[in-house]
């Protein structure tokens, strides 16, 4: 937290993600290996005082680079409808409540008010709630927030759990000091972690949870909806290159594409089987990052088998397949990374591989059209950013 001017900044930034192997058999239930990358959503908050006499209109302002824009006064309406229900909402329940507001500030600034509540205490009356809001944060304070990434937004590196694991990260430490809260009882990344969560199934329905994760604790992972630990790893042998299909995608879709896949039974058990094949292929990509000497053929093979079994759930698209081919022309192993159909493919290109030829390999995927970004490995899950 530092300042100038007296104001407060609070300024948190989450990385994106990459999924090694195990994307959709997550859901399942399976491992995954998933690695954070070096690309990341920040979210600067700016708390400032309100001068004497200014009306609380403005209490909360999202800005972008241009663009200033006020986020409607659906705050305190908001507040009252939520501490008025003590069952869970759902958001399409919420959304029928409050027809006339973007989907994106209802979002917002019911991320806003969850983390307030939560924070202040769910003990608390309603006057309490009201109260609090008003006298802590409303008639005293503007809050700035600005966003930038450096994540492409949705082409499967986990750009929307990045986004809220930055944003609740900053919304935390600011209402634990509006709050006077020294502490949280589940800890501060768990709580983090959560929020993000509880978010991502918005946009997603069922996500497992992955993304989250990675984006609030980041290094190599292995991911269970049951447990997870992380993987001891200085570098990789490979530099990793993410080349966007310049297709859209739908993480909702794609994964409700695999449920009709699992439970169609006239397709038998091969949904299934599949699913549990990914599962095996992950648990065999650890056991190789796990051997002291790492087997570059056998991760290669590993990688390549993933690939056609995502394909086999009907994950793939035409330009999938062109990158494809081009990794296959080149002997670089490559599959989807995220939900698939669309979105990015990951590429390992061996640290050893020849300079010339993996510059031929670049300008051809760029006479396609397929834009490259070179990624590392994050060890730095959500963090603290030094404002300037
Ligand atoms: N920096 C950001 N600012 C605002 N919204 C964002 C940002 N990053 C992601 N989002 C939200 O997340 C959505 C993308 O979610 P999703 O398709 O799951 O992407 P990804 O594949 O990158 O995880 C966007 O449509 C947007 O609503
Ligand atoms: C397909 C899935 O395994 C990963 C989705 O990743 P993304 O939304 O494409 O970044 C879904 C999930 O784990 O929730």
């Amino acid at each position: 937290m530092e300042g100038n001017n007296k104001d407060l900044v609070f300024y948190y930034s989450a990385p994106g993600k990459a999924i090694i192997s195990g994307e959709h058999s997550v859901v399942y239930y399976k491992n995954a290996l998933v690695m954070a990358l070096d690309l990341r959503t920040y979210c600067k908050l700016t708390l400032s005082k309100k001068q004497n006499g200014s009306s609380s209109d403005h209490t909360f302002i999202i800005e972008n680079n241009q663009d200033n824009k006020t986020l409607i006064q659906i705050l305190r309406l908001l507040l009252e409808y939520l501490v008025s229900n003590k069952e869970e909402i759902d958001f399409s329940t919420l959304q029928k409540q409050f027809p006339l507001v973007e989907e994106k500030d209802l979002i917002l600034s019911y991320l806003f008010l969850s983390i307030f509540m939560q924070i202040y205490g769910r003990d608390k009356s309603i006057e309490d709630f009201i109260n609090a809001f008003d006298e802590k944060i409303s008639k005293n304070y503007i809050i700035k927030i600005n966003l930038h990434s450096t994540l492409p937004i949705s082409k499967g590196l986990g750009s929307s759990a990045s986004y809220f694991t930055a944003l609740s990260a900053s919304l935390t430490k600011m209402f634990m000091h509006l709050l006077e809260v020294q502490e949280l009882n589940e800890g501060y990344l768990k709580f983090v972690n959560q929020i993000a969560f509880n978010f991502e199934k918005i946009y997603h329905g069922t996500p497992s949870g992955i993304d989250n994760y990675i984006a609030t604790y980041g290094n190599l992972l292995v991911f269970n909806k049951n447990h997870t630990s992380s993987l001891q790893i200085d570098k990789l042998p490979y530099k990793i290159f993410l080349i966007d299909s310049q297709v859209e995608k739908s993480t909702k879709k794609a994964v409700g594409r695999v449920r009709e896949i699992y439970d169609d039974e006239s397709l038998g058990t091969i949904g299934k089987q599949t699913i549990d094949m990914i599962g095996n292929v992950t648990d065999n990509i650890i056991k190789v990052f796990n051997q002291s000497h790492f087997d570059q053929n056998q991760f290669e093979n590993l990688i390549r088998i993933n690939q056609s079994l995502l394909r086999l759930l009907d994950l793939s698209h035409s330009s999938i397949e062109d990158i494809m081919s081009i990794c296959m022309k080149y002997e670089i192993a490559a599959k989807i990374t995220g939900a698939g159909q669309g979105g990015n493919c990951i590429a390992f290109v061996p640290e050893t591989y020849n300079e010339a030829r993996e510059r031929e390999f670049i300008q051809e995927l760029d006479s396609h059209g397929y834009q490259i970004i070179f990624a590392k490995l994050s060890q730095q899950g959500v963090k603290e950013e030094t404002a300037v």
